[in-house]
């Protein structure tokens, strides 16, 4: 396994071969309720009592989590791959559908928490939605592991937020140690953001 504990895939995408366990089988569900939770807060307006109770149960929670706090070896947070999004909710969950060794293909929906105005998505979520994909893409079917060297967005409209989306990567080429990867995000025929980034693979020591 390389330094920073982040183990490359060999299988494709929705053939994962590392099978990480940690959680057990509820995990999945409560990173759900925790997006659900995510989305709900962002379009409340809530009242000075729920806050308070709000307040005291993530304190509450805060608390208790702390006595189960790991290393980042050990963090099953972002390292299921087995769950959509690999279990984490810092971006929109991706749900893959078809992959092969140069591609994927899924959906996403971005909820109201990444919402930047006028019902469109935060401009900062879309390139993270992208890196998620392409970076993840670069690193299956026995790929070592890479870093994004550059990634560049184009918004080419309104990337609306609570509608499910399309979203497709694939490799345009890989010369040595450097990975060209393209993708797109389509609502319906609509081109919404395309992006082509630089992924390296890692030199041993790399971090
Ligand atoms: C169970 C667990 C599950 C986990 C799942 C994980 C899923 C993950 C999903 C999320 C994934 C998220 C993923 C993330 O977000 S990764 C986090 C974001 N990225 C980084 O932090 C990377 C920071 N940068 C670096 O570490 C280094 O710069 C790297 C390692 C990238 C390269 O430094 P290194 O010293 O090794 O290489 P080099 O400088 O000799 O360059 C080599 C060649 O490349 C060319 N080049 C370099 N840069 C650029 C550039 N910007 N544009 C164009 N070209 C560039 C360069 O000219 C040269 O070409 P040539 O002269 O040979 O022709």
């Amino acid at each position: 396994m390389p330094r920073t504990g982040l183990p490359s895939g060999s299988g494709t995408w929705l053939d994962p071969d590392i099978p990480v366990t940690g959680g057990g089988p509820g995990y999945g569900a409560v990173v759900e309720s925790l997006r659900d939770l995510l989305d709900g807060f962002a379009a409340a307006s809530p009242d000075e009592e729920t806050v308070r109770a709000l307040a005291d149960a993530f304190a509450a929670w805060s608390k208790r989590l702390e006595r189960h706090r790991v290393g980042e070896r050990q963090q099953v947070f972002g390292r299921r791959r087995d769950l959509h999004g690999r279990g984490q909710v810092m971006a929109p969950k991706f749900a893959a559908e078809e992959s092969d060794e140069r591609s994927v293909k899924g959906t996403v929906t971005f909820g109201r928490y990444f919402l930047g105005g006028n019902g469109a998505v935060h401009g900062g979520a879309i390139p993270l939605l992208f890196d998620e994909v392409m970076g993840r893409l670069s690193n299956t079917a026995g790929r070592s592991q890479s870093r994004t060297a550059f990634l560049h967005t184009d918004f080419r409209s309104v990337t609306p937020v609570g509608v499910p989306l399309s979203v497709r990567a694939w490799f345009e080429s890989e010369e040595g140690r450097k990975r060209f990867i393209r993708a797109e995000i389509r609502d319906g025929d609509t081109l919404c953001a395309e992006s082509h980034g630089l992924f390296l693979a890692l030199l041993p020591g790399q971090p």
